[in-house]
């Protein structure tokens, strides 16, 4: 498989250690480790959300780290997803406006418009039926649930078909019955091809990915592989995930 993310002795302030690690074009990756080990830190750095004091991070075949902001930012717009704990919304913007700003902004300085407002109204309206959430179009932010909303943020972070999506702690504002569908959703879009990167405390989220890393103090310090276990059950997935992350001293 071809490696889509490739991350080369990372380093951030006294945060992150000379952090390297790839994750190859179709994965489902989590980060785990205890609070204040560098997660968000490292995705964030990752994403071009920050920037890095030393280290590389490539992104299928460009160097982002080292990239102007502007660059930076136009990478951030076409070819990456984030779906934060906090979601970002825009309070003064309904929920379908909320998912089309980032569509047009990638259609604008676009000498050719690859997609006239007929399309990305007919593509943000395909994806919020795609998450249940097509009667909702209207709504305020503020009069949806938190599962809708973080589902929404899917739709936002996936209207301009990114290569890679990033989730820090997509489900940790959400009850269990929320965040598993939030978990269905990831595996849909992962299914259909979307490498995703997600930070998570919860073992019952990372048991659905194929790979996680556990990063204490800045440095990775495991991995567990759990692509070859996807005839397991959820329970038995967890409870291997719950062994590992005891043996870590989770
Ligand atoms: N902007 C910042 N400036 C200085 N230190 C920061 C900043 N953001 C985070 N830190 C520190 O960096 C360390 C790692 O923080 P980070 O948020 O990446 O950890 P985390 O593993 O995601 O934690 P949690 O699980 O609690 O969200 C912490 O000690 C934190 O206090």
């Amino acid at each position: 498989m071809k490696k889509l993310l490739e991350v080369k002795n990372l380093c951030k302030d006294g945060i992150l250690h000379r952090v390297s690690f790839a994750v190859e074009a179709g994965e489902m990756v989590a980060v785990m480790g205890p609070s204040g080990s560098g997660k968000s830190t490292l995705l964030y750095n990752i994403a071009g959300l920050d920037q890095p004091t030393a280290g590389e991070v490539w992104l299928d075949g460009t160097e982002i780290a080292g990239l102007p902001e502007d660059e930076k930012a136009a990478l951030r717009l076409h070819r990456m997803g984030f779906v934060f704990q906090q979601m970002n919304m825009l309070s003064n913007l309904n929920l379908i406006d909320n998912i089309l700003l980032p569509a047009v902004q990638a259609q604008k300085g676009k000498r050719n418009k690859t997609r006239s407002k007929d399309t990305l109204i007919r593509d943000v309206k395909n994806w919020m039926k795609k998450l249940s959430i097509e009667e909702l179009a209207e709504r305020d932010i503020a009069q949806v649930s938190g599962g809708q909303l973080q589902r929404a943020c899917i739709c936002r972070s996936m209207i301009n078909a990114p290569k890679i999506l990033f989730a820090d702690e997509p489900t940790g504002a959400l009850n269990m019955s929320a965040a598993g569908e939030v978990m269905d959703e990831f595996e849909r879009l992962n299914s259909a091809g979307t490498t995703i990167l997600m930070v998570t405390h919860d073992s019952r989220v990372a048991a659905r990915c194929g790979r996680i890393l556990y990063l204490l103090d800045g440095k990775i310090r495991g991995e567990l592989e759990l692509s070859d276990q996807k005839k397991q059950t959820d329970m038995e997935r967890m409870k291997c995930v719950e062994a590992w992350l005891g043996k870590m001293g989770w």
